[in-house]
C-alpha cells in the first residue's frame, strides 16, 4: 500500500473571511477527532466520539498515539510512524467532507508536522485545537521538545482550548494564579496568534478567584480583538473529571459546525458538561479519576426498558421520569412562582421563551396531525396546533405586554425545539407523539401542583401569578393531556420494538428539556444569551 505524501506548506494561515462562522452549517455535522486513545473510554478519541454523538454529530477518528492508560494514570505510549498517521488522515479527507476537526493529543514533533501539513485539505471546517500536554494524572502526553511546534500550530485553529497549565506553556509564562491573570494570558495568546482562546477555569481553586467567580467553574471565550465572554458555571463536586477537556473541545467543534455561533455553542456545551459531571459518579468506572457521563441525557438501556409485560407507555415513562418531575417541583423558579416571590424579570423571560417555543411547537403538532393514523387523532393534533397559536400565544402576548423580554430563543428553548423538529423529521408518528407529550403532561402536572398549593393556602387573588395558575390548571387542558396520553399509549402498542425504544428516548429527552426550561429563567447566563444583539 503506498503512502502518499502531502506537499510541504509552511505558511498556512486561516482565511479571515471564513471567520468567525464556519463556511457551512450542518444539522448532523461530520466531525473528525485527531487524537490519542484511552482504552478505558474516558479521554482521547473514545471520549471525543461519545461527545460528538451526544451532540448529534457523526463522529470519525484518526489515531495519533495509542496510549496504555486508565483512570489512575498512563502506563506507556506507542506512536505509529507519522507516514501512517498521514495515510489515516488522507483516507478520511479524500472521501468525506469534514465539517469540523477536533485536534487532541499530538505527542511529538513529527505528529504535529504531519497534522499541520494536512490541515489545508479541510479548509472551511471548524478547527478546535485542544493543546494536550499533561493528563489529569500528571503524566506527560507531549514531548517537551515539541512545545514550540505545538505553539506554531495554534494560528491554524479557529479555537484553542488550553487548561491553565497549557495556557502558561503556550505563552512561556508561569501558571496564572487567579482568574483575572488567566483572562489576561488568554487575551495575549489570542492577540499573538489571531486565534480565539477558550480560557478554562477547571483548575482554579475557589480561593484564587475573584468574588464573582468564587466557588464556580467559569470558562471564557477570548478573541483576537480582546473581547472576552465569560460563561459562568457551577463547580461540580466530583473527582471524576478525566477527559473533561477532550469532551468539551469535541463537543464545541460539533455544536459550532451546526450553529456557527461560538457563544451559543459554549453555553450549550457547558450546560451539558455540568450534567455529565453531575452524573459521573454513577458510572463507577475505575479507581482513579473516572470519566464523565457523556450520555446523561438519555437513561441507559432504553431498549431493555421496553416492557414485555404489556404495561402502557404512559405508565412506563411516567415512572422513568419521576426524577425530572421531583426535580422540577423543587426548582427555585417553580417554588418562587408558587409562593409569588418570583422576580418579574424571570417570569417575563419564561413567558417570552414559552411564546417563542409555542410558535415552533405548533408546527410540530401540525406534523403529528399530518402523520396521524385516524381522523380523530388528525383532528386532535391539528386543533392543538391551532390552540397553541391562538389561545396560549395570545395569553403570553397579554402577559408580556409592557414587560421587557428577550426577543430570541435562549439556548434551552433552541435545543428543545431542535429536538422536537428532529423528532418530526424522523417520520415516525409514534416517536413524534412521544416527543410532544411531556409538554402537555409535565406542564399540566406543574400547573396542578401549584394550583393545589395556592387553593390550599386560601386561593388569594392578590397572588401575582393567580391568573397564570388558573389557566394551566384548566380542566380543558387536563382533557387534552389525557387524550394525548391515550394516543401515545395506542401508538406504542402498535409500534415496532425499535420505535418503542425510540419513543422512550424521545419522551425522556423532552422531559429533560422541560426540566431545563423551568430552570433557565433563574440562570443569568442563559437569560443574557437570549437578548437580541
Ligand atoms: N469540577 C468541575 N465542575 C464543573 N466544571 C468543571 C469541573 N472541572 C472542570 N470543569 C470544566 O471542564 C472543562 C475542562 O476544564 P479543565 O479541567 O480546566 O481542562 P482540562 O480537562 O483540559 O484539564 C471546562 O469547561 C471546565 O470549566
Ligand atoms: C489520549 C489522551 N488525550 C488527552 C488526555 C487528557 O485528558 P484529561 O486531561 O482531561 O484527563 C488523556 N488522558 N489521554
Amino acid at each position: 500500500m503506498s503512502i502518499r505524501t502531502l506537499e510541504e506548506h509552511t505558511q498556512h494561515t486561516k482565511d479571515p473571511s471564513s471567520l468567525p462562522a464556519p463556511a457551512r452549517l450542518r444539522t448532523v455535522p461530520r466531525v473528525l477527532s485527531v487524537a490519542g486513545t484511552d482504552p478505558t473510554g474516558g479521554a482521547g478519541i473514545q471520549a471525543d466520539l461519545k461527545s460528538i454523538g451526544a451532540h448529534g454529530g457523526y463522529g470519525m477518528a484518526v489515531v495519533t498515539s495509542l496510549v496504555a492508560q486508565n483512570t489512575r494514570g498512563v502506563r506507556s505510549v506507542h506512536t505509529p510512524p507519522s507516514a501512517f498517521l498521514e495515510e489515516q488522515l488522507l483516507a478520511v479527507s479524500d472521501d468525506v467532507t469534514i465539517d469540523a476537526v477536533k485536534i487532541g493529543m499530538l505527542g511529538d514533533v513529527d505528529t504535529i508536522r504531519t497534522v499541520r501539513r494536512w490541515l489545508p485539505r479541510v479548509a472551511g471546517a471548524v478547527v478546535v485545537l485542544d493543546p494536550v500536554m499533561v493528563a489529569t494524572s500528571g503524566d506527560r502526553l507531549l514531548a517537551a521538545e515539541a512545545e514550540d511546534e505545538l505553539r506554531a500550530l495554534v494560528p491554524l485553529a479557529d479555537l484553542v482550548t488550553p487548561n491553565l497549565a497549557e495556557l502558561a506553556v503556550l505563552l512561556g509564562e508561569p501558571v496564572a494564579p487567579d482568574w483575572d491573570t488567566a483572562l489576561d494570558q488568554g487575551k495575549r495568546l489570542a492577540a499573538a496568534t489571531g486565534t480565539s482562546v477558550l480560557v478554562k477555569g477547571g483548575h482554579l481553586v475557589a480561593r484564587t478567584m475573584g468574588d464573582a467567580e468564587a466557588g464556580g467553574c467559569p470558562d471564557a471565550l477570548v478573541d483576537s480583538s480582546g473581547s472576552v465572554l465569560v460563561v459562568p458555571g457551577a463547580r461540580v463536586d466530583t473527582r471524576n473529571t478525566h477527559g473533561t477537556g477532550c469532551s468539551l473541545s469535541a463537543a464545541l467543534a460539533t455544536v459550532q459546525a451546526r450553529t456557527g455561533d461560538w457563544e451559543q455553542s459554549l453555553v450549550l456545551v457547558k450546560d451539558w458538561l455540568r450534567g455529565a459531571l453531575e452524573r459521573a459518579d454513577e458510572l463507577e468506572v475505575g479507581g482513579g479519576n473516572g470519566p464523565i457521563h457523556h450520555f446523561h441525557q438519555f437513561s441507559a438501556g432504553s431498549v431493555q426498558k421496553v416492557p414485555q409485560d404489556g404495561r402502557p407507555f404512559s405508565e412506563l415513562v411516567w415512572e422513568l421520569t419521576s426524577g425530572h418531575r421531583s426535580a422540577i417541583e423543587t426548582l427555585g423558579f417553580v417554588r418562587a412562582l408558587g409562593d409569588g416571590s418570583l422576580p418579574d424579570g424571570q417570569f417575563a423571560y419564561y413567558l417570552a421563551q414559552d411564546a417563542l417555543y409555542l410558535g415552533e411547537y405548533s408546527r410540530v403538532l401540525a406534523r403529528a396531525s399530518a402523520l396521524a393514523p385516524t381522523e380523530a387523532e388528525q383532528q386532535f393534533w391539528a386543533k392543538s396546533a391551532l390552540n397553541c397559536l391562538e389561545v396560549e400565544s395570545e395569553l403570553h402576548r397579554t402577559w408580556l405586554a409592557g414587560r421587557e423580554a428577550p426577543g430570541r430563543q435562549g439556548p434551552v428553548t433552541k435545543a428543545y425545539v431542535d429536538h422536537l423538529l428532529a423528532a418530526s423529521g424522523n417520520g415516525s408518528y409514534a416517536v413524534l407523539v412521544a416527543a410532544v407529550l411531556p409538554c402537555f403532561w409535565l406542564y399540566a402536572h406543574v400547573g396542578n401542583v401549584l394550583h393545589a398549593q395556592w387553593s390550599d393556602a386560601g386561593a388569594d387573588r392578590a397572588h401575582p401569578y393567580a391568573d397564570w395558575m388558573e389557566t394551566y390548571a384548566d380542566p380543558a387542558f387536563a382533557d387534552a393531556t389525557a387524550r394525548a396520553i391515550a394516543y401515545a399509549d395506542s401508538a406504542f402498542e402498535h409500534a415496532s420494538p425499535v420505535d418503542r425504544a425510540a419513543m422512550i428516548n424521545a419522551f425522556e429527552a423532552s422531559a429533560w428539556y422541560e426540566h431545563e426550561f423551568f430552570d433557565a429563567p433563574t440562570r443569568p447566563d442563559l437569560r443574557e444569551s437570549a437578548k437580541l444583539p
